[in-house]
């Protein structure tokens, strides 16, 4: 069982790169992420082999802020968790760059320590550095998602979004190069919605060396993004940039309500 919302770089498994097959190759070395030809299944108590992702190809660019959309139950958490290393896939090729944090959605897992400075702090303690430096780290890490001046807030007095940003200068403050987000928006109000994406954009734009992969259901949000990955059934069906996807997926949904109408 996965005990908090938030899992810090350090606590990730230590799987730089997989390949399970001979899809390999060298990554560009301007890609944060890269995979190609992924595959995943799962085997049922019954021995019935179930395909969750098929022949899954991506690649995102170092330093940008990208958004992985599709149906419910398309792969987008699965294909997320093998990305964090959560979950190793069954073939094909995986690069991710390291350190790397995932955080989950629900932003009442979020933290783990009575105030905010002490939560931002807890994944340094695995690190070898000094007060100082925890301290530098912390603070900055708080100013680039907007929350410094909460740094002695109790994290019970913080809304959703606050404690999503919180959770999200936890990672940055590991120096994490890979942000992992899986639908943090879910259980926001439209104004924490915002407040989390615009400090997700905004740290990006501070550390220049994070990249961030965001899975959402909603089209409105790509507006964030500088590229975009749309699934269907375990399948990568586009990736490219924002604006292509957004039209693609809107004449999707247009076909498929006209289809229904008909
Ligand atoms: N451990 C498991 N056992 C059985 N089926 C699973 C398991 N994990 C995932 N699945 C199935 O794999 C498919 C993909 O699940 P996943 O959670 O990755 O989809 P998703 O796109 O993130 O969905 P949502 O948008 O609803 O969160 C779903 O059909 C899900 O039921």
């Amino acid at each position: 069982m996965i005990p908090t919302a938030v899992i810090r770089s350090s606590a990730l498994p230590l799987i730089h790169s997989y390949s399970a097959t001979n899809n390999g190759g060298s990554t560009p070395a301007n890609l944060a992420i890269d995979c190609r030809n992924l595959s995943f299944s799962i085997t049922t108590r019954h021995g019935k082999v179930l395909p969750i992702l098929n022949d899954c190809s991506l690649s995102i660019p170092s330093g940008q802020f990208w958004m992985l959309l599709g149906p419910n139950g398309c792969g987008k958490s699965t294909l997320l968790k093998i990305l964090a290393g959560l979950l190793n896939p069954n073939g094909g090729f995986l690069h991710v760059e390291k350190p790397r944090s995932f955080v989950f959605q629900n932003p009442d897992h979020q933290v783990v320590m009575p105030t905010v400075e002490a939560d931002v702090a807890f994944g340094l303690g695995r690190c070898n550095i000094n007060r100082d430096e925890v301290t530098s780290r912390v603070a900055k890490a708080l100013d680039a998602v907007g929350m410094y001046e909460y740094v002695q807030r109790p994290v019970q007095t913080l809304s959703g979004g606050q404690k999503q940003r919180v959770a999200i200068a936890g990672a940055l403050a590991e120096a994490c190069k890979v942000l992992l987000l899986d639908e943090l928006t879910t259980f926001l109000d439209e104004n924490d919605q915002l407040g989390v994406i615009e400090a997700v954009k905004s740290s990006l734009a501070t550390s220049q060396e994070t990249t961030a992969l965001w899975v959402t259901h909603r089209l409105e949000e790509l507006e964030y993004a500088d590229g975009a990955v749309y699934m269907e059934d375990g399948r990568v069906v586009l990736h490219g940039d924002a604006s292509s996807v957004l039209d693609f997926v809107e004449a999707r949904q247009a076909s498929y309500n006209n289809q229904n109408n008909s």
